[in-house]
């Protein structure tokens, strides 16, 4: 029996298997999820980035070509006298946005500008063009004025005179931390960068980062850089898609409930017992009841037996109480009165006595009500064949005796179905199921039936229980009975209807029919053999 259990649950190596599945699956698929959505999210990231470099370059683009045409208008001025010049000057400085100033040099010192520059003493010398190139800018960490405020300078020759346009950083500086994606956008030129902050610096002291992009302007020497820390670039990750990360989590936790369930159900006892049922593995064994005094078969007990594909026979031990608990007791219960209908229906063979075919009912089917019309169903499919249908509950179950189960029980009477208690002494309230259910058969349970060799204590514990049945009117057929002994005593006791061993053991169809013919056949009714000496002078 242990066997057959073990090979129907599911074994050690099966839960390592189970394990590993219901683990490794929702892992590896949070792992591809996560790492295709970061996969997207880097492309998008540089997308987005790249986008909003190039906008920022045309932005400064167009800053620049207006202080070209700055410069180059006060290069037409430089032929006059600084007095005569400042005032266009200052209008020129005044015409477009982020210009400030606009000065003017010859050979290396200003000598005209718009500013205000008291602190400042003429000649003042300003950085040169280098002297092959006609116009370059520069990153400056200030003005005379405002030696904290960086600026841009573009500077434009014409022969000795160089023009300076001086422009705002600020508004630069705040419209790329905004575009930064996430990161710092930097505005380099040539080997000097402007800090989000607003200083200049080296480019050397800058390190590479995660993501490193760089988008140079087409029309003037400057690139604005990018680069963002791997810390950087997860933090943008998550602001952007946090959220469908947090979906693969969710989904990668359903999923793996849903393997985890799907795994216990299918590899559990219960599974398999559902695909038994609708496989029909359940076949209906009989064991014969048989009418001990005159020697014939009054009647059968309908016992189940799941006839595996691979693991054999199995006994109802193993799956009944399974089978009771999660109410699959119903369906099997059904299938077999279904079944067990349909062979009586189409058995040609007859019998003289009317025939009392028993099948063991739960609690649960009897407080469902259901039993009543599957009865109704076993009974019109046998219909003319002689037969009386014999539910036995057992006294291991507590039975609810409510309305419910009384109509139900009534109901049943009332189609003249016999109620049989099972295994009577050996569970709840066998005495009060007595007077409260209206129950027509006693069946003595073989434990009892066993003690019966063994002295007079046990003896008498089995001849209370037979005379309370005698008084109440209560028929008694006495379970496991395996010797002549036992039979002779029990018919002492004129307890006449017997089932055990002694007569057969429960069997398929096939060996029933055989061992139906064999009986009427060869043995005509018989008298019981007369009682040995020991059991009439206990009588
Ligand atoms: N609700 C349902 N319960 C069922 C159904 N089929 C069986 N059962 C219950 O399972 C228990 C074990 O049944 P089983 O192994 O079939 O044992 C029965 C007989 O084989 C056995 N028996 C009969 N004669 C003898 C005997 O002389 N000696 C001996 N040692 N055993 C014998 O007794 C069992 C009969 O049981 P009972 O129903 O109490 O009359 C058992 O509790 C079954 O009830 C089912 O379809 N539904």
């Amino acid at each position: 029996m242990r066997s057959q259990l073990e090979a129907l649950v599911p074994s050690r190596i099966a839960n390592h298997y189970r394990f590993v599945l219901w683990m490794f699956i929702p892992l590896v698929l949070l792992i591809a999820s996560i790492s295709l959505v970061t996969v997207v999210a880097h492309h998008s990231i540089i997308a987005k980035a790249s986008h909003d470099m190039n906008s920022m370059v045309a932005f400064i683009d167009k800053i620049m070509v207006n202080a070209d045409h700055t410069a180059l208008r006060s290069l037409t001025l430089i032929d006059r006298p600084c007095r005569d010049i400042v005032g266009p000057l200052q209008l020129m400085s005044l015409k477009y946005p982020l210009v400030r100033s606009v000065n003017l040099s010859l050979h290396g010192l200003l000598y005209c500008t718009p500013v205000p520059l008291q602190p400042l003493s003429f000649p003042h010398r300003v950085p040169s063009l280098s002297d092959d190139s006609a116009s370059d800018i520069r990153l400056n960490r200030g003005t005379v004025l405002f030696p904290d405020f960086a600026v841009i300078v573009l500077r434009k020759r014409s022969g000795d005179f160089t023009a300076g346009v001086v422009i705002d950083t600020q508004y630069i500086r705040h419209t790329m931390n905004l575009l930064g994606s996430g990161s710092r956008m930097l505005l380099v030129v040539n080997n000097m960068y402007l800090t989000p902050l607003g200083e200049v610096e080296p480019v050397k002291s800058l390190s590479r980062g995660f993501v490193s992009l760089k988008v140079p302007s087409a029309d003037y020497p400057f690139k604005l850089r990018l680069d963002m820390t791997l810390n950087e670039f997860i933090h943008s990750v998550i602001d952007i898609y946090g959220y469908v990360m947090l979906l693969c989590f969710c989904l990668a936790i359903i999923i793996s409930l849903l393997i985890h369930h799907w795994l216990q159900a299918s590899s559990s006892l219960y599974f398999n017992m559902r695909q038994a049922l609708e496989r029909k593995e359940f076949k209906a064994y009989f064991q014969p009841i048989m009418n001990a005094r005159e020697g014939y078969c009054s009647g059968i007990e309908v016992l189940t037996r799941w006839c595996h594909p691979t693991d054999g026979t199995v006994s109802p031990d193993i799956f009944i109480p399974l089978a009771e608990k999660s109410g699959l007791i119903i369906p099997l219960t059904q299938q077999l009165m279904r079944d067990v209908a349909s062979i009586i229906s189409t058995t040609p063979v007859s019998w003289r006595h009317e025939l009392h075919v028993a099948f063991n009912i739960t609690a649960l089917h009897l407080a469902s009500r259901q039993i009543v019309e599957d009865s109704k169903v076993f009974l019109s499919v046998v219909q003319g064949k002689r037969i009386k249908l014999i539910l036995e509950l057992t006294e291991r179950q507590f039975i609810d005796v409510n309305d419910t189960t009384l109509g139900v029980l009534k109901e049943l009477k009332a189609l003249d179905i016999g109620v049989a208690m099972d295994d009577f002494g050996t569970g709840y309230s066998g005495l009060s199921y007595l007077n409260k259910m209206n129950i027509d058969t006693i069946k003595l349970d073989q434990s009892f039936v066993a003690m019966i060799e063994k002295g007079n204590t046990a003896k008498i514990i089995v001849d209370v229980v037979i005379n309370l049945a005698s008084q109440l009117d209560i028929e008694v057929v006495a379970e496991g009975v395996e010797n002549t002994y036992q039979q002779n005593y029990l018919l002492s006791k004129n307890v006449q209807y017997q089932q055990g061993y002694l007569f057969a053991r429960p069997m398929p169809m096939l060996s029933f029919s055989c061992w139906w013919q064999a009986e009427n056949t060869h043995q005509p009714a018989q008298m019981p053999p007369p009682l040995p000496r020991q059991v009439q002078s206990d009588h």
